[in-house]
């Protein structure tokens, strides 16, 4: 049997955490949690991403060059605004560090997006091994709006029908995977197109198996 199995069902721990939502859906584990970054935070994570951005990437490249547009920052592990964040996620969903990857910044100026995707990589994806071997699939996502782009910028969960506005602050977590450990396709989500202003988020996501 696998350790993670004893450990205790992040989404009950999240449920009982003050200041969570659980969207309600038989479909997926989604929380929201508001104000989990403070404004001043949210600014100086803002900072480093405008400080250090390159084109973001994929996974499973489908031919279409428009897929994903925005940017990505490479969050610095030693930087102390990062630990603190860092340490704050890993309390409030009670996943052990270990098993997170590097967290990243995300931008999105005005007419970019990234279409509706999963964070899991496929299993049966052309991929999965270069992203996989050593770590494991994605488990949880952890994510954080920094500010609220002018006009669009939401995140829409298709199958479960549910679109979540920017808020500065704002935390999104959700289980990737099934309770039998199968990756769940209703995870699928799209990050909309910013029509106006700029849109930074934090993403933080977790594996099967430690990271480093
Ligand atoms: O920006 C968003 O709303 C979604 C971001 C996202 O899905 C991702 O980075 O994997
Ligand atoms: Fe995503």
């Amino acid at each position: 049997m696998s350790t993670d199995l004893l450990r205790p069902d992040v989404a009950d721990i999240l449920a009982a955490k003050p200041g969570i939502q659980r969207v309600p859906s038989p479909k997926l584990s989604l929380f929201i949690h508001k104000d989990f970054l403070s404004p001043e935070e949210c600014t100086g994570v803002i900072a480093r991403i405008d400080a250090n951005r390159r084109p973001s990437t994929v996974s499973d490249y489908n031919g279409d060059d428009a897929f994903r547009t925005s940017e990505t920052c490479d969050l610095d592990g030693q930087d102390p605004l990062v630990i603190e964040i860092r340490r704050r996620i890993t309390a409030l969903t009670d996943l052990d560090p270990v098993y997170g990857e590097p967290m990243q910044g995300q931008r999105y100026a005005v007419g970019q997006e990234f279409k509706g995707h999963t964070d899991y990589f496929e299993p049966t994806g052309e991929d999965y091994t270069k992203y996989c071997s050593v770590a494991g699939n994605r488990t949880w996502t952890v994510m954080i709006y920094l500010n609220e782009p002018e006009a669009g910028g939401a995140t829409r969960f298709k199958a479960i029908d549910k679109i979540v506005q920017p808020e500065i602050g704002k935390l999104l977590a959700w289980n990737n995977r099934r309770p039998d450990g199968s990756v769940n396709p209703s995870t699928l989500h799209h990050g909309m197109k910013v029509r106006a202003g700029v849109k930074y988020v934090i993403t933080q996501w977790f594996r099967e198996r430690p990271w480093g």
